[in-house]
């Protein structure tokens, strides 16, 4: 299958998104938002000093008396003619008509009638300056952004600031990584023909900040049995596999996958690294034990917002990642992270683009994905990139999508996310 038809499967596979829950705003980062994110209130919520200095009411000079701090309300309306000691983002009072800065003021002391304060902005005062008035970035009941959008730390601020408690968000799609390979080693430095996992710190941070939630990582040993049960009985929306997706006499993916009654979706993609990737359907799974058949991997009555929609089939995915290691991370970016991304709700990012900054050697009849550093000369391949390294991929700001045949320099390349950035 083309490259880009497979990630179209992928995206598509996760289209059903999944379903919503009004989550603490705390819980909800990360997530997509469900629905659009609503104004509780105008912004500002009253007109506000912009600078620390006196609120005026006409033309000066103004007589002076009391002051008002931020989280203080105005006692009463300033009369004309009259100022009053104000600080930033205190509400100015009615019959207000700008701010003047502290810089800008110079307060004449008087025996009588109060002290006086006098303009000496370099500028005439026009009314209006530093106020920042009710309502001027948005009004109460506008929205502010759209369903699918990811929520970002600065999506909490800007839904505290609106007065949002909660947020109507699609659950996190959860995943289950198992890792196969009976040469796999969890500490210490590779010894008798065995090696380190580098796949399970990798995906596992990586899936998380994709917005899924790792329910389960494991090793699995090489048994075509161990593997099917390890599928058939998984709890999660989505299992992630790495290795055995080849011919060897060991890579039992196909044949485990079968057994457990899979539909496949993908079975190898013309890319390189990572052509033996997979995805396939598996039939509902059983619910997690002790949930009561309800769980965070299953709708929940409780989580549900608005009409119950119809109850999920409870169809799980399998990803299949090749073992070598960079091989596996084209696999992720080329399924995994579209699957969850859509499971999740989230609308697919804008497609990012770079000049090529020197020429990028491509594969003849597959589509190549390059680690590359981006600067200003643009996209430049880095060394170690072959299948089993991880070299590259470390000091690389994204993959270039290299098509069939390669690029000169100077051509415009698709860039795709390398995890973490
Ligand atoms: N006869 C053929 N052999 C191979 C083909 C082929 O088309 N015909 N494809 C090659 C390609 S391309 C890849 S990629 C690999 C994919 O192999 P598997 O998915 O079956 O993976 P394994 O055989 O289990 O392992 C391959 C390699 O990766 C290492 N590995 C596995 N898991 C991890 C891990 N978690 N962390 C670090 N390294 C890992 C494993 O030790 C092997 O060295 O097949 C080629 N062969
Ligand atoms: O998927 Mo393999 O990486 O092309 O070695």
């Amino acid at each position: 299958m083309p490259w880009q038809s497979a990630r179209d499967v992928a995206r598509r596979a996760g289209g059903r998104r999944l379903e919503t829950v009004h989550a603490e705003p705390a819980e909800a980062l990360g997530h997509a938002l469900a629905e659009p994110l609503v104004a509780r209130t105008d912004l500002p919520p009253f007109d506000t000093a912009a600078m620390d200095g006196w609120a005026v009411a006409g033309p000066g000079p103004w007589r002076l008396h009391g002051r008002l701090l931020a989280g203080q309300s105005p006692s009463g309306p300033l009369p004309d003619g009259t100022a009053t000691r104000i600080a930033t983002g205190a509400p100015l009072p009615a019959g207000a008509t700008a701010v003047l800065r502290r810089e800008h003021g110079s307060v004449e002391q008087r025996q009588q009638g109060g002290d006086l304060l006098h303009d000496r902005a370099p500028r005439a005062a026009e009314p209006g300056r530093d106020v920042r008035p009710r309502g001027q970035e948005c009004r109460r009941g506008e929205p502010l952004l759209p369903a699918g959008a990811t929520v970002t730390p600065a999506v909490l601020g800007l839904a505290a600031a609106a007065g949002c408690d909660r947020l109507a968000v699609h659950r996190r799609p959860t995943v289950e990584l198992l890792l196969l390979g009976d040469e796999l080693l969890e500490s210490g430095p590779p010894r008798d023909g065995r090696v380190r996992d580098a796949l399970g710190p990798l995906l596992h941070p990586w899936l998380e900040g994709c917005g899924a939630r790792l329910i389960g990582r494991r090793l699995v040993r090489d048994d075509l049995a161990l593997l099917r049960d390890a599928l058939r009985h998984s709890s999660a929306d989505v299992v992630v596999t790495t290795g055995g997706t080849a011919a060897g006499p060991v890579d039992f993916l196909h044949e485990a996958l079968a057994q457990a009654g899979a539909r496949l979706l993908v079975d190898s993609v013309a890319v390189r690294p990572g052509h033996p990737m997979m995805l396939a359907e598996l039939p509902p799974g059983p619910a997690p034990a002790g949930s009561g058949g309800a769980s965070e991997s299953r709708p929940a009555a409780g989580l549900l917002s608005g009409p119950a929609p119809e109850p999920e089939p409870g169809v799980r995915h399998v990803v299949g990642l090749p073992g070598n290691p960079l091989a596996a991370v084209a696999g992720a970016v080329t399924l995994a992270v579209p699957l969850l991304r859509a499971l999740g709700g989230h609308v697919a990012a804008a497609a990012r683009r770079a000049p090529t900054a020197g020429g990028m050697p491509g594969h003849p009849g597959d589509t190549r994905l390059l680690p590359v550093r981006l600067s200003e000369r643009g996209a430049e391949p880095l060394a170690f990139d072959g299948p089993a390294m991880l070299r590259g991929l470390a000091l690389a700001d994204a993959f270039a999508v290299v098509p069939p045949g390669g690029l000169p320099a100077g051509a415009v390349v698709e860039l795709l996310e390398v995890p973490g950035r």
